[in-house]
């Protein structure tokens, strides 16, 4: 369908780049083919390697490598959306995420906060691929620039397919163990501390280590086809890490002004049976203690919209089913004041209650005077930024990958009436798809 190579048709729109086109941002785009966009960033060299796709249905795949910017602040980021909007004509994506945690070390490769915009993008949309290169001639020298996008296409791999992840002999190690997340628990649910602090989420690292770890691409093609509703990220910033995954919640989506976020909080499992599915469903919708769970989440989420928005819109609770598990969601809409920035939303929303607690510092606090393992990036936020619009998923339902560990990271809000062994399971609950990919179910 298009006889011509897609990165000799790249190379030479680069080399008939008229002078006027070199000012600001741009993008050279040609339509390609592809299969799997992730079997195509699978084999790619160049770093980092970037995969995201919102869970909207017909959402745009993005498959993205290599870097014209990197931003280690939102504050350098937003400089960055500011001076290319100034510019005006056509805006960059920037894609990238923040740890849990950034007051604390985090994962050894992984800053507290890291964005990029991408050298080379792989689109898909509507079935219908492009492959694009982006270009810089605002900050920079334009034969610089020119080499260096050249450099990039030159690396680049044809796709091939992804080989199915086989199950392994996994060695699974928990932190905590059960029996300290029951003291945790007792701790967080005695009346004294529930006074001053009614919500904290604890988490579990579920460490899983084996002579060789699959291909974390492949995982997460595999993951992606049993995850329905989710968003789907992954990233290797360097070559034998990745952190991938699948997660149900949404940070926040901005088009404009409008913002839509939410509470996704308040889990049950799932039944097979259909009605007794529906039956679990009911009961969560009407259980204090999962009802308490999500309340915190939203109330928290409000008063943080108050200052920045109007016309704020908290819709009903519903419940949102996933593969192994069902939660309670209630959706938040606004309007955001003008010149609302992402900085600003990303400075304010996260860590939500749905990963962090109530009153956050003191939830904070507990968390990192408790949780021996680093949640690095985990809990943290991963999507994709623009000038337009921006759309942004809680790192939850993931995996740290390295060579020979994966790690398996879940938490649970912890509020009043909450009983460690039932919580516990919630935690099983959280990884059992992919600890079923794994072979581990
Ligand atoms: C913190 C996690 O889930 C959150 C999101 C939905 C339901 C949750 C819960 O019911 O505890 C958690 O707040 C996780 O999956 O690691
Ligand atoms: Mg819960």
């Amino acid at each position: 369908m298009y006889p011509t190579n897609p990165i000799e048709a790249l190379r030479r729109q680069l080399d008939t780049l008229g002078e006027s086109a070199k000012k600001g941002f741009v993008r050279l785009n040609t339509p390609c083919q592809v299969d799997s966009l992730m079997g195509w960033l699978s084999v790619q060299r160049v770093l980092p390697r970037i995969y995201w796709r919102a869970r909207d249905e017909g959402a745009v795949e993005y498959a993205v490598l290599g870097v014209v910017n990197v931003f280690g602040s939102l504050a350098s980021l937003q400089a960055d959306l500011a001076a290319l909007g100034d510019i005006g004509g056509e805006q960059p994506d920037f894609f990238g995420g923040m740890a849990f945690d950034p007051g604390t070390p985090g994962w050894a490769h992984f800053p507290a906060c890291h964005f990029v915009l991408p050298r080379i993008e792989l689109k898909r949309c509507q079935g219908e691929a492009t492959l694009s290169l982006n270009l810089r001639f605002d900050d920079r020298c334009p034969s610089t620039e020119i080499t260096q996008a050249h450099a990039c296409l030159d690396a680049l791999v044809a796709e091939r397919p992804l080989s199915p992840p086989l199950p392994k002999a996994y060695q699974r190690e928990d932190s905590p163990s059960q029996k300290e997340w029951t003291g945790w628990v007792d701790q967080v649910t005695h009346q004294e501390h529930l006074r001053h602090t009614p919500k904290v989420v604890l988490s579990r690292e579920t460490c899983l280590t084996t002579s060789e770890t699959p291909n974390p691409w492949a995982l997460l093609s595999r993951w992606q086809a049993g995850a329905a509703g989710c968003f789907n990220f992954g990233i290797q910033l360097t070559p034998d890490e990745a952190f991938i995954g699948c997660p149900p919640e949404r940070l926040y989506k901005r088009e404009g002004k409008h913002l839509i976020t939410e509470a996704l909080a308040g889990t049950t499992h799932r039944a097979r049976d259909v009605q007794q599915d529906a039956k679990l469903a009911a009961e969560l919708l009407g259980d204090r203690k999962n009802t308490l769970e999500n309340q915190c989440v939203y109330q928290q989420i409000l008063s943080q919209l108050e200052p920045l928005s109007h016309h704020v819109h908290l819709g009903d609770s519903h419940i949102v089913k996933l593969r192994s598990v069902q939660h309670i969601r209630r959706l938040i809409k606004a309007e955001l004041h003008r010149n609302v920035t992402d900085q600003q939303l990303l400075s304010a929303l996260p860590p939500t209650p749905a990963v962090g607690g109530v009153p956050r510092e003191s939830a904070l606090a507990f968390i990192r005077q408790h949780e021996r393992h680093q949640r690095g990036w985990y809990a943290g936020v991963f999507g994709r930024v623009s000038h337009a619009s921006s759309d942004l998923a809680v790192t939850i339902r993931c995996a740290h990958i390295d060579s020979e560990t994966i790690r398996l990271y879940a938490g649970a809000g912890i509020v009043a009436g909450s009983q460690p062994d039932e919580e516990w399971r919630e935690l099983d609950s959280k990884i059992a798809d992919i600890m079923s990919l794994l072979g581990m179910g």
